[in-house]
């Protein structure tokens, strides 16, 4: 047995979900592309294989007062990309563009991956290392997370690639080894000094 009205405000739900499933479509097709067609350049510019991994673990303990506990101010991380996994969410902040403070929400078992320094050097500005912060405020329970930084090997000179360069485009960016980055970041992991800043060139 049909019930048509049942079908029929159902519609809306249904065109919903297909217009979701389009965008979640077009997204992984560019998702794919960026992939399939940056792989290649990345691993070759960063000679990924002999990669240079550093990673981090932060421990926050509960708090419950509300008055903007800093558990770590604001900074970039170093390296290509970076992954984070946490037991619990909590206090991740990221600084928008509009220069707006956002909770960074993170689903259970998710890997978050962020552009890490090395990455805004080598596409000279095109793609953000993003600056973020841990408040920890009225956290209930311990936060655990691991911060990995996967970056080039210790010898690989970043700068600005050339694709990423021409008369209106300059070098936003004086070249180092990654090494040289690393030690500069005073063999810290977090540089709440922003690196960055130091080899700006413009
Ligand atoms: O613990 C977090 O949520 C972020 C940690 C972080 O930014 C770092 O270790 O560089
Ligand atoms: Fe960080």
């Amino acid at each position: 047995m049909k019930y048509p009205n049942q079908t029929f405000s159902m519609l809306p739900t249904l065109l919903q979900n297909y217009k979701l499933f389009i965008i979640i479509i077009n997204q992984l097709f560019i998702v794919i592309i960026i992939l399939v067609f940056n792989k290649c350049y990345i691993e070759k510019a960063f000679n990924f294989e002999s990669g240079f991994e550093v990673s981090a673990m932060n421990l926050y303990p509960p708090n419950f007062k509300s008055n903007g506990t800093m558990g770590i101010s604001d900074h970039t991380d170093p390296g290509l990309f970076v992954s984070l996994i946490q037991n619990v969410n909590g206090g991740l902040q990221i600084l928008s563009h509009q220069g707006k403070w956002i909770n960074a929400y993170i689903p259970r078992n998710a890997i978050f991956m962020q552009i890490g320094d090395h990455l805004e050097i080598l596409s000279n500005g095109k793609n953000k290392s993003h600056v973020h912060r841990v408040v920890v405020e009225k956290n209930k329970a311990r936060r655990l997370t691991v911060a990995t930084l996967h970056g080039p090997s210790l010898d690989t000179f970043v700068s600005p690639a050339v694709e990423f360069l021409d008369d209106s485009h300059p070098p936003l960016y004086r070249g180092k080894t990654y090494k040289q980055s690393l030690e500069a970041n005073g063999h810290d992991e977090i540089d709440v000094q922003f690196s960055l800043q130091q080899i700006r060139l413009a």
